[in-house]
Parts: C-alpha cells; sequence; structure tokens
C-alpha cells in the first residue's frame, strides 16, 4: 500500500467511524454521513473509499454484532459497549474477519482514531480486540438458511420469509446478490429548472462523471456515489434531489395535472410532493399531510430550493384524522404513501434488513389499511386514488389494497402498465431490485366511479 492510499484509508475509515457514532442519534444514516462530510470535508478519494466501507459495514451489521458478542463473551448485547469501542468494533470485524485486511494495520488505524476523537482507554480496548480477531474462526453454517445468512449477510427470518414468497430458491439468491449491490445514486431532475439532457451534460462536464439516463422516467438520472451531493451548486439551486426511481414512479402514474387538488397523505420529506408539484408545473394546490415536524421542515426546505412551495400547503397531523379536519370527497388525485417494513429499500439502506421485525409486519398493515381508508374519503367522485410503499411482503400491499377494495365497492382497480404484475392483482405495479435494479416497490391505482 503506497502512503497515499494509507492515508486515504484512514481518512475513510474517519469518516466511516464518526458516521456510525453520529448515526446512533441522527437518522438516517446517510444524513449523519452528510453531517460528517462537511465536518471533514475530506479528499474525495476518501469519500468514495468510505461510501464503500460504509456500505460493507452497515450490510453486515447484525453478523457484526454476533462477531461482537462471542469474541468478547457478552451476555447481553454490543449495546452495553461504549459508542465508540462498539463502533471501532464493527468497522474491526467488517475489516479483518470478512475483508480479509490485516489485522495489524486495521488496529492500528483504528487505535490512532479512537485515542483521538474518544480517548485513550477506549482506543486500547479497540486495539487488543482487534488483534484478538487474528484467531477467530466463523461459526460452521447449521443448515442451508445459515449458509446464505453468512454468504449474503440477511437476517435468516427474512430469508426464509422470501423463500416462502418466492417459492424458489434461485430467485431469493438474486434477490439477496441484489440486494448487496452498492447502486449509483438516481437523482430526479427538477424539470421546472432544468432539461434532463442539459442537467447530464453539464454534471459529466464539471465533475467528469458518468451519466446515464433512468430505466422508466426522462427525469431520472443515474450518477456515481462519492460526488459532495449537498455542496454541489447544481443542488443548492434545485436543479434535482436524491429520489430512487422505483419511488418517482408513484408521482408518475398518479399523474397530477395542472390546476388539480391533491392530497399527499404521508407526504414527508417531500420526494413524491415536489415530484407531483413539478408535474403539476407549480400550478394547483396539494396538501401535504405528515405527523413528524422534523421531516416536514425537510419538505418546506426541499420544495423552496426545488421552487415549487407556493403551491403545497403543509398541515402537521395525524392523516387519519385528515377527513374530520380537512374535509372529504374534495381532492382529485390521492397519493397514501404510508410508513411500512421498507424491505425493498435494502439496496440503498444496506442496515435496513437488521432493523425489520416479523412484530413490525403484523402490525404495519392495520395502520395502513387505516391511512388508505382515510385517504379515499378526501378523493371526489371520479377521481383517483394511489397506494404505495417500498415494502415487497404481499401483507402490506396487495391484502392491504384487498381488503379495501372488499370494503368499498366505489372504487376500482386501474391498469399501472409499467413493471412487474402483482401478485394475484394483474393491475397493480411491483418493483423488485433483482428484476429492475430499482429498489423493491408496489404501486396500486384506484379509481372512484362518478
Ligand atoms: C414512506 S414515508 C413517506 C415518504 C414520502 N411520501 C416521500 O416520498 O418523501 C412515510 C411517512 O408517513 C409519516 N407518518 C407516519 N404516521 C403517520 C400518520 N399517522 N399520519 C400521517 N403521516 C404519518 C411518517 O412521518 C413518514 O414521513
Amino acid at each position: 500500500m503506497t502512503s497515499r492510499d494509507a492515508k486515504t484509508y484512514e481518512e475513510a475509515v474517519e469518516i466511516v467511524l464518526r458516521t456510525l457514532v453520529k448515526a446512533e442519534r441522527i437518522k438516517p444514516t446517510q444524513y449523519a454521513r452528510r453531517l460528517v462530510m462537511k465536518e471533514m470535508n475530506p479528499s474525495r478519494e476518501a469519500r468514495s473509499v468510505s461510501a464503500g466501507l460504509l456500505y460493507s459495514v452497515l450490510q453486515k451489521r447484525g453478523l457484526l454484532d454476533e462477531v461482537i458478542e462471542d469474541v468478547l463473551e457478552i451476555t447481553d448485547d454490543v449495546t452495553e459497549l461504549d459508542t465508540w469501542v462498539r463502533n471501532a468494533a464493527r468497522i474491526a470485524v467488517n475489516e479483518v474477519v470478512f475483508e480479509d485486511g490485516d489485522p495489524d494495520e486495521v488496529a492500528d488505524v483504528l487505535h490512532g482514531l479512537v485515542r483521538r476523537l474518544a480517548n485513550p482507554g477506549a482506543a486500547a480496548i479497540v486495539k487488543a480486540f482487534t488483534l484478538d480477531l487474528k484467531d477467530y474462526e466463523p461459526p460452521e453454517p447449521e443448515d442451508e438458511l445459515d449458509r446464505l445468512k453468512w454468504e449474503y449477510y440477511h437476517p435468516r427470518w427474512l430469508i426464509e420469509r422470501w423463500m416462502e414468497m418466492f417459492g424458489d430458491p434461485d430467485e431469493v439468491v438474486a434477490l439477496l446478490e441484489a440486494n448487496n449491490r452498492r447502486p449509483p445514486l438516481t437523482i430526479r431532475v427538477n424539470t421546472l429548472k432544468v432539461d434532463p439532457e442539459e442537467l447530464a451534460e453539464r454534471l459529466q462536464r464539471k465533475y467528469r462523471v458518468t451519466v446515464e439516463p433512468g430505466r422508466f422516467l426522462d427525469e431520472i438520472l443515474k450518477i456515481p456515489e462519492g460526488l459532495p451531493i449537498g455542496e454541489m451548486p447544481e443542488w443548492e439551486e434545485g436543479l434535482f434531489v436524491i429520489q430512487d426511481e422505483a419511488a418517482a414512479l408513484a408521482s408518475a402514474v398518479l399523474n397530477p395535472k395542472p390546476g388539480e387538488v391533491v392530497v399527499d397523505l404521508c407526504a414527508a420529506p417531500g420526494g413524491k410532493t415536489t415530484h407531483m408539484a413539478q408535474l403539476m408545473g407549480g400550478e394547483g394546490k396539494i396538501v401535504a399531510i405528515d405527523v413528524d415536524e422534523v421531516r416536514m421542515e425537510r419538505l418546506r426546505e426541499i420544495a423552496e430550493r426545488m421552487g415549487v412551495l407556493d403551491c403545497i400547503e403543509t398541515h402537521l397531523m395525524d392523516g387519519r384524522e385528515a377527513p374530520e379536519k380537512l374535509g372529504r370527497e374534495f381532492a382529485d388525485a390521492v397519493l397514501v404513501d404510508p410508513p411500512c417494513s421498507a424491505d425493498g429499500t435494502i439496496p440503498k439502506n444496506p442496515e435496513r434488513r437488521w432493523r425489520i421485525t416479523p412484530d413490525e409486519l403484523e402490525r404495519l398493515p392495520k395502520f395502513q389499511y387505516e391511512l388508505l381508508k382515510a385517504g379515499a374519503e378526501m378523493v371526489k367522485p371520479g377521481g383517483r386514488l394511489l397506494y404505495s410503499t417500498c415494502s415487497m411482503f404481499p401483507e402490506e400491499d396487495e391484502e392491504v389494497v384487498r381488503r379495501f377494495l372488499d370494503e368499498h365497492p366505489e372504487f376500482e382497480l386501474l391498469e399501472v402498465k409499467v413493471g412487474d404484475q402483482g401478485f394475484d392483482m394483474p393491475e397493480a405495479c411491483r418493483l423488485f431490485p433483482h428484476r429492475h435494479e430499482t429498489c423493491g416497490f408496489f404501486i396500486a391505482l384506484m379509481g372512484r366511479t362518478g
């Protein structure tokens, strides 16, 4: 390793360590990373190396913790460790056990960083732990699910659920592989301010990167990781926002027109609200509802930057109370994008796989149904209702919609002609990371009869 490489590696490890520590208080992790970037202003090489390293640590997080608990013989779980020790140990396991790094080099880098950023006591613990990993042997898999868990870094229960869902082990392996491929960053161009081709050319010329078009939508561009997004003048000018193409499809399918009244029931941080405002040419009204004040503030910031705040009316409230408070049957179109398990976002949010729980899957569909029902009450006769999630589980998707349609005969499914069809619901649209190179996504469009 040249001295320049060693310096880049050390800088990259510092970005990741500081991000992991910050992300314990500030969510999401990518936002914590952006804050660290601002504090450190690292080299472009270090940014790029750190993006790969952070992804690698987050995708294996549950396994890294299992190894730490094993090596340190912890009886409870890793949360009993000091924050700096815990996160430095995660990096150590990733580098030494999974990525074949040199334990002495990793121990030295982490020791120096923890000593500088935390304290000498924590640094000594991290160094001793990292050197102990030299003799660590990963456990032998007990069965096929266990083998897949360690080979593809996913919780066993999740693999088991997907096996039931797809019924084809090869397809599940394809999904596991796709979940572990770091996708390029997708941006949605603000067509109210710039033409997508023009922005693509500008980014290629100025930042010397390859920009590729999206798969389904003209306003989507794919750019490589590592650009200092939040500091780019194009971002400041509101020429684009970061958004997955699958998520952008939802607003495109609902297709709001200039002058319409649209409700976005779970709107923050505004990816779909600002996209709809853009599709409406900034003319008409979008009623954006959410319960989360901080996320709503981000919606306003993004809308302001994009130049579409004037047509957005924000309401901080429980969406289930919206018909009571704002009225019924007044909207041309309503978009319901409720909280979900978000297993479809694993390629972009690699740690998500360790956060989803079977309990959550039991609880969420009832909540999603209540939000969909409230959204439907605001649709005027002849209007449209769109339900979307970034979940791939039928219980959060087709089953919620099926129950809704059974109880609301005044609504009927409309065909969405993009992606794959829903499970036993040919009118709905499904996208999968392994089939479409997007996040996993579900969209059902319904019309209210006259
Ligand atoms: C999947 S996110 C929405 C993402 C957003 N549509 C976008 O494209 O940027 C779900 C949102 O639902 C909000 N939420 C949770 N409970 C809610 C409720 N009872 N009423 C309204 N919004 C709620 C969360 O705060 C979160 O912002």
